[in-house]
Formats: C-alpha cells, sequence, structure tokens
C-alpha cells in the first residue's frame, strides 16, 4: 500500500524536464535547498520527504526500500511524469537505485549521493531501530549530525549543524525506524548490473557512513557510471558542497541531449568535409570496439572543433593538408587531398600549401604528399569541379582510392 508523499515542485513547468530529489534518513526535503535553488531556474524540481519523513506519513513500520520507492513511483504517477532525472542521497540513494532496477523507463539519468548498495550488517539498523522507537529521533540526532559535515565545516557553522540536529529530532519516531528496518533488509548489490540508466556517483572523502569505497562499488556495478569523491565531504556532501553538486547534476542531467547534439552537428560537419560516401562507410563499418573512437572524434574534432566560427572550412582544410604533410600521416592525407579536391581546393592551391611545407617541415614529406596528390588527380578526384594547370584526368569519378576505404580513419 503506497503513501501520498509530501513534496515541493518547483520550475518552469511543463515542457521542462523533472529532477527528483530524495534525501538522507532522518532528514526532509529541506536538504535540498541549495539545488532546488539553482536548478529550478533550468529544470521542474520534485524535491521529496520520503514516507516516515518531513510532512509524509509515517505509517507503522517496518517499512522496505521496495515500500519508499513503490510511493514515489505513485506521486510521478499523480503528477503525470512518465520519466524524470533522479537523484538520491543515502536513504533516497538505495530507493533510487531501486527505481533504475524496477521502473528503468521512468529514469531519464540517475544521481547517487553518498550512499550504497548494501548499508553494512543489518543488525546495526535493528538496535538503531529499536533504540529510537524507546527513546525518540532526539536521542541521536547529535551523532547521526556528527556524521553529516566535516569537523571544518561543523566548527564553522554551528547553526547549521543546530538546524540539522533539529531535522532529525523532528522525523517522526516510527517513520524513522521503520527505514532503519528497510534498510537492514537492503542489499541491492545483485542489480546494480540491471540499470541501464546512466549514472553519476558522487562521494565524500570524509563520509564515515558510505564511504568512497563502498560508492566505488555502485559505480563499478553499474554499465554506464562514472564517478567523483569530493574532497573535503562527509555524509551530506550536497550540503557542505552544495555547489560543486548542483553543478555536477546540471551537468549530468544535460548530457545526454548535449551530447547527441554535438553529435550529431558533429555528422554534418564531417559529411560537409570528408563526404558523404565516406562517412557512410565508416558508420556501417564501426563496431563494438571502434564506437567509442568513431563517438569522440565525431563530437571533437567535427562537433566542436571543425564547427567553430573562428577560420573557414576552406582555411581549415589547407591547415590540414600543410599539417598531415608536415607530420607524414600519410593515409590522413590521402583521405583529405581527396576530400579537398572534391570540394573547393584546387589542384593549384595543393602545390602551394605542399611547397610551403616543404620550407617549414622538409622536402621528403612534400615530396610523398606531391605523389598522393598526383594519384588523386590521375583518378580523377574532383575533376568535375577544377580545370588548372595540375588537374590532369578526365575521369568524374569522385570516390576512389584506397586510403579512402579504409574507415577507423580520424578527423
Ligand atoms: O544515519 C546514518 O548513519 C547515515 C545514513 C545511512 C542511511 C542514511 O540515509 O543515512
Amino acid at each position: 500500500m503506497t503513501v501520498a508523499l509530501a513534496h515541493q515542485l518547483t520550475g518552469p513547468g511543463p515542457g521542462a524536464p523533472t529532477v527528483v530529489l530524495l534525501g538522507s534518513l532522518g532528514s526532509d526535503r529541506s536538504m535540498w535547498d541549495p539545488q532546488i535553488r539553482t536548478l529550478s531556474d533550468q529544470v521542474n524540481v520534485l524535491a521529496v520527504d520520503l514516507r516516515g519523513h518531513g510532512e509524509s506519513p509515517a505509517p507503522a513500520g517496518p517499512y522496505t526500500i521496495a515500500d519508499l520507492g513503490g510511493d514515489v513511483l505513485a506521486l510521478l504517477d499523480s503528477l503525470k511524469l512518465p520519466a524524470v532525472h533522479l537523484v538520491g542521497l543515502s536513504l533516497g540513494g538505495a530507493v533510487s537505485q531501486w527505481i533504475a532496477v524496477h521502473a528503468p523507463t521512468r529514469v531519464h539519468t540517475l544521481t547517487l549521493l553518498c550512499t550504497a548498495a548494501r548499508f553494512g550488517e543489518p543488525q546495526g539498523w535493528l538496535d538503531r531501530a529499536a533504540g529510537v522507537r524507546a527513546e525518540g529521533t532526539g536521542s541521536i540526532a547529535e551523532a547521526v549530525v556528527g556524521r553529516w559535515y566535516t569537523e571544518r565545516l561543523a566548527t564553522r557553522d554551528p547553526d547549521l549543524v543546530a538546524s540539522s540536529r533539529a531535522m532529525v529530532a523532528a522525523t517522526s519516531d516510527e517513520g524513522y525506524a521503520a527505514c532503519c528496518e528497510a534498510l537492514s533488509g537492503w542489499d541491492g548489490r545483485a542489480d546494480l548490473d540491471r540499470i541501464a540508466a546512466p549514472t553519476l556517483v558522487i562521494a565524500g572523502r570524509q563520509d564515515p557512513a558510505t564511504t568512497p569505497d563502498d560508492l566505488r562499488v555502485v559505480a563499478d556495478g553499474i554499465a554506464n557510471a562514472t564517478m567523483r569523491v569530493l574532497d573535503p565531504g562527509a555524509h551530506l556532501a550536497s550540503v557542505e558542497q552544495a555547489g560543486r553538486v548542483t553543478a555536477l547534476i546540471a551537468s549530468h542531467i544535460a548530457g545526454p541531449a548535449q551530447r547527441s547534439e554535438t553529435y550529431e552537428t558533429g555528422m554534418s560537419v564531417r559529411r560537409t568535409v570528408l563526404g558523404d560516401a565516406h562517412v557512410d562507410r565508416a558508420v556501417a563499418g564501426t563496431t563494438a570496439f571502434t564506437a567509442p573512437f568513431q563517438d569522440f572524434i565525431t563530437r571533437t574534432a567535427w562537433g566542436d572543433i571543425w564547427n567553430r566560427p573562428g577560420l573557414d572550412h576552406h582555411t581549415r582544410r589547407l591547415l590540414t593538408l600543410a599539417i598531415l604533410t608536415a607530420v607524414g600521416n600519410e593515409h590522413e592525407l590521402d583521405m583529405h587531398i581527396r576530400a579537398a579536391l572534391r570540394d573547393d581546393v584546387t589542384p593549384d592551391e595543393l602545390v602551394e600549401v605542399f611547397l610551403h611545407t616543404a620550407v617549414y617541415a622538409g622536402v621528403p614529406n612534400s615530396n610523398r604528399a606531391f605523389a598522393l596528390g598526383k594519384n588523386a588527380l590521375a583518378e580523377g578526384v574532383g575533376s568535375a569541379h577544377h580545370v588548372g594547370a595540375a588537374d590532369t584526368a578526365d575521369s568524374v569519378d569522385g570516390d576512389v582510392g584506397s586510403a579512402d576505404t579504409e574507415e577507423q580513419s580520424g578527423p
């Protein structure tokens, strides 16, 4: 049976993506205030009080992580949010892992902070649950908050420590105890490899509760995960390193969209510069082994550098020809000579580039460049476009040549 969770939704409204923030044991949604303030300029931010916390109901326990995850999914349903960017810290991170495993289509990206796939020995949590039921959350507030911030921050900001202790003490005794029982039964290690969402894992270097080693287990278990360790940072690294955590979340959730935009731009520039035939062969020839390199050159060489407005493509072509001649990279040079001839570089310009390079980089390399250019021209490459002193062939076939058929070529 799910419960209706208290929450706060802030941001630009329909059309913008939504980031869901799930917090730690003993917290309420105000722990995310630094993230809410900044992120809600760009995206909708849904900060949630987990079951038993803040203003959410605290039915009698014990709970399971699946219970807490089910509540969050019911909230997403009620708000008509089919998929979100999910961010969870500690207990919230366990709930987020559960959702990413059991409702993968609801998760665009996953950010896991100061959490674990298993939170130590179950008995410790059962003992803590019994203690809180007997003596209340006020009795453990000091010890809990002692793990939230580094000594350095706690000394500098006693008000933060006092308000954090008050937040723990205000948490329902039954809610807190029942969530301890949920943690005692939580072991997500065997399911980590079922998580498909792009995942960012963030640890606090000085976190005594969920150590960087615990987070390393999580990051290593998830196929598409990267990990950052923040220093200084204890269990509530999202507060101590508010600016960096917010920036990391923002760039992680923007990542897939930004990445694919740069890739598409890169593909288009690459087709303009090297021609469709070459790019089609490169795409068709891509294997799982070569895909990371194809992705890298498409985004960086073509989507970024060749796409910069400071030099036009003609100038970049001449530079590329000169540089490849100078470094003696024949395979790449042959490909660029042919692509240049098919576009707007004339044979006379090639002559000038190779002569110029001979002066600064050496005659032997330019000698080889002349030989490659001569072969391309003899095969008629570019002859549809150019009639010049060095242009000797009649053919209009614009796509022949051995090197041009090798596809693991760079930029
Ligand atoms: O309270 C702690 O010891 C640290 C912690 C574990 C799970 C959680 O949310 O906080």
